[in-house]
């Protein structure tokens, strides 16, 4: 059943320069207790994303566009005070990238798990809470006492620990995970990603899990989304995006990370930079990186193309994927000079315009 419906959303900054579109049209939904990862480079858009979702967005961020329904309310219509009350925390919370941020250092973090218990739950009194915040702690591997510590006094990863309590202290039906773990170090990173899946499926929450890295949503998703340029250019079930992904971006992606597939493939990366997403222009925003591109890729944006299971591609060369898999494992496909526009496209529009013009 789905509990979170994205339909066509545009999340745009305003910028010196314009309009910066950090998510471009986007359409995505989540089942209740399911898992969809956002994977992409970074600054595609994931984090955008996910901020839109809880409305937590900088002020100079708008959603210009687009819905996001969640278990049948609409998040976009919901005013501050209502989003705060009936909303955020308690239905769907958000674990940031660097936890130290999102804990105010003034208080105390039990004092903070207890404020936001006691502002969604009316009956509960501070015992009750502070005894919850414990519990959440015991659980999640801190000494229950250190509730009384101020977040300056936790090492990255017991501060990210401590957010995680946060977050699922009011058994959200949906949790955004934000790179929980980048900013922790490897042998710990495991640890708390396990934490993180344990947790939410006792509570069977529905959970996003934002990454730069394929083999951490491989490892932890029902569902992957794949984010370039602010746009999902390709979204399946965790199996197909790793074994048979359509999109020529998801095949570099995949490169990146070979210990996900089988063949025993050397590390190819994605030459190139990310797409300037102030005033993108039409055509496809991989085209530019894209060893596959033909003429239209460069013209015509495209629209997304299912095809069964709920694989939904934007890519005009979807339909060849049995050829393009087998170039896209060559380190030779993905050569920095072959980067830009061909001057062939190039003169055939030059020739197209003036034989328009006569
Ligand atoms: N407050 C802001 N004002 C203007 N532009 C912004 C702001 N925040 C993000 N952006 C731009 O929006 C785009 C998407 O950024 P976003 O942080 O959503 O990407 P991301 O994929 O989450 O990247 P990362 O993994 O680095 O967090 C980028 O081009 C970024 O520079």
């Amino acid at each position: 059943m789905t509990l979170l419906d994205i339909t066509n959303l545009k999340t745009y900054y305003r910028a010196e320069d314009g309009w910066v579109r950090a998510t471009d049209d986007v359409s995505l939904s989540i089942d209740r207790g399911e898992t969809v990862g956002l994977v992409g480079e970074s600054g595609s858009g994931k984090t955008t994303l996910a901020k839109s979702i809880i409305r937590l967005l900088s002020d100079n961020a708008e959603i210009v566009d687009g819905s996001v329904e969640f278990d049948g309310t609409e998040i976009t219509d919901l005013t501050d005070s209502e989003l705060r009350k009936q909303i955020r925390w308690s239905e769907i919370s958000m674990i940031p990238q660097n936890a130290m941020n999102g804990f105010d250092p003034v208080y105390t973090v039990g004092q903070q798990i207890v404020q936001v218990i006691r502002y969604h739950e009316d009956g509960t009194s501070k015992a009750e809470a502070r005894e919850r915040a414990r519990t959440l702690f015991d659980d999640l591997g801190i000494e229950p006492d250190r509730v009384d510590d101020y977040p300056h006094q936790f090492s990255g990863g017991m501060a990210q620990r401590a957010m995680i309590a946060l977050a699922l202290a009011l058994s959200p039906s949906l949790v955004l995970a934000d790179e929980p773990t980048t900013a922790l170090d490897v042998v710990i990173q495991d640890r708390i990603l396990e934490t993180i899946k344990e947790m939410q499926e006792e509570l069977n929450s529905a959970m996003i899990m934002i990454t730069h890295d394929m083999s951490v949503v491989s490892e932890t998703c029902d569902r992957i989304a794949v984010v370039y340029g602010g746009r999902v250019i390709e979204v399946a079930d965790a199996e197909t995006i790793i074994t048979n992904p359509r999109h020529p971006y998801t095949l570099g992606l995949r490169n990146a990370f070979p210990d996900i597939s089988d063949d025993d493939q050397e590390l190819i990366s994605i030459p190139g930079t990310p797409p300037e997403l102030v005033d993108p222009g039409e055509g496809c925003r991989f085209a530019p990186r894209c060893p596959f591109a033909e003429e239209a890729c460069w013209e015509v944006t495209p629209e997304p193309e299912s095809y069964g299971n709920g694989h939904e591609v934007e890519c005009h060369r979807a339909d060849e994927i049995e050829h393009l898999q087998a170039e896209a494992g060559k380190k030779e496909t993905w050569r920095e000079q072959d980067l830009g526009r061909p001057d062939e496209f190039e003169s055939d529009r030059a020739a197209a315009e003036v034989e328009s013009d006569d």
